[in-house]
This record gives structure tokens, sequence and C-alpha cells, in this order.
């Protein structure tokens, strides 16, 4: 008798794609910092949000930085449209595991536990039991990571996933070259391109 296949495994990344950081630090910063120039989301470039402000003007890099460093704001992010519903139904496929794996800030303080509350929150704590924290997504062994960061890289150099870059504000105009994948939202087809996983 031959044995079962494994399971597909899957990660999902937070910020960015359950948990909507960028839309959450553009209205933060406007509020607590009205008189100061922006970076509208059209305008978005590049992962790195504070690096994008600091091009603005210098000062504003610490200033963007103490909006999503406070206390309160990675608990408050809403959800990314469709997310929710998404990873409850992919915990839900047969022969399928799916973990959140997400990246703590240096500044971990805040972050850390907020992450925790927010899946707690919002996806239960069947969810809670399947968070990965790491700095390095490249240690974890999955056949699938959907991220909207375009490079990701780490100690292991050839990641046993693939990268599935999930369209954000700061990626929409990266080329990605053959034959890497784009997920364009939660509407796209996530279950093909589960499904495009299975028959390898
Ligand atoms: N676009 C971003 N700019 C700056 N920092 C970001 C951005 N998106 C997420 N972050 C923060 C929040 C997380 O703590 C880490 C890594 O996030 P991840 O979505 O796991 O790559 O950086
Ligand atoms: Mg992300």
């Amino acid at each position: 008798m031959g044995s079962a296949a494994a399971p597909l495994r899957v990660l999902v990344d937070m910020d960015g794609v359950l948990a909507d950081f960028e839309g959450a630090v553009l209205r933060e910063f406007r509020a607590q910092f009205p008189a100061e120039p922006r970076v509208e989301l059209a305008e978005r470039r590049g992962f790195s949000v504070r690096e994008q402000y600091r091009s603005l003007r210098e000062d504003l890099a610490a200033k963007v930085a103490s909006v999503y460093e406070s206390p309160g704001f990675f608990l408050d992010l809403d959800p990314i449209p469709g997310a929710l519903e998404a990873v409850q139904e992919m915990l839900h496929m047969p022969d399928t595991e799916v973990f959140i794996c997400t990246s703590p800030l240096r500044k971990y303080e805040h972050c850390v536990v907020e992450k925790y509350k927010w899946v707690e929150k919002h996806l239960g704590p069947e969810f809670v039991e399947r968070i990965i924290l790491t700095r390095d997504k490249t240690m974890v062994a999955a056949d699938l990571l959907f991220d909207d960061k375009d490079t990701i890289q780490g100690a292991e150099p050839n990641p046993s996933w693939e990268h599935i870059l999930f369209t954000c504000c700061h990626n929409r105009h990266v080329q990605l070259p053959a034959p890497r994948r784009r997920l364009c939202s939660w509407a796209d087809d996530w279950k093909g391109i589960l499904e495009s996983k299975r028959r390898h």
C-alpha cells in the first residue's frame, strides 16, 4: 500500500495580507501629524514605509515609525477584505495545513502581544495555535507562502516554499520575473494556486 500524500502546508503573512498595515499607517499619520507631508497609498513604492517617509524628509522616518510602534496600533488593524473568510476556508480544506507566519517589529513591545490578540479576536483560538512568529521566514518549511514583501531573504538560501506575492499598495508596480506568481487580492484565485501546488 502506498502512503498517503503529505498535506499541503500553506503560510499566510499577517501585515499587508490579513491585516491592513498600510491603511492604518496612513490614517494614523494623518491624524497625529496633520500638518506634515505624507505618502498617499497610490504613491507608495518599496516595502519600507519608513524609508519612503525618510526620502520625503529625514525626520519623517521617526514620525511614521512612532505611529506603528504605538500601543494599540497592531490590535486595531482592519482585516484585508476577504482574508478572514479565505483562511477559515483553508483551515477546513482536506489535506491542507494553514499557518500564520509573521515577523515582529524589532521594537517588539506592543507588536508581539497585539498580533496574538488580533488573531484571537478575528480568527479565534484555533488560529492562535497556528501563529509562527519569526524574523526569518526562510527557516520555516512549507509549500506556499502568501506574503506582500517582494523579496524575502534569510539564513536559508533555498526556502522550501514558493513565495506568492500578495498585491499591496507598495508592490503593485513590481514586475515579477517568470515563474514568480502573484495573488492580486483574496477575491483572486487562491484556491487555484493551492491546487496547482498539489499537482507538483
Ligand atoms: N510596509 C511596511 N513598512 C514597514 N514596516 C512594515 C511594513 N509592513 C510590515 N511592516 C512591519 C510590521 C511587521 O512587524 C514587520 C514585518 O511584517 P511582515 O508582514 O511579516 O513582513 O514589519
Ligand atoms: Mg507583510
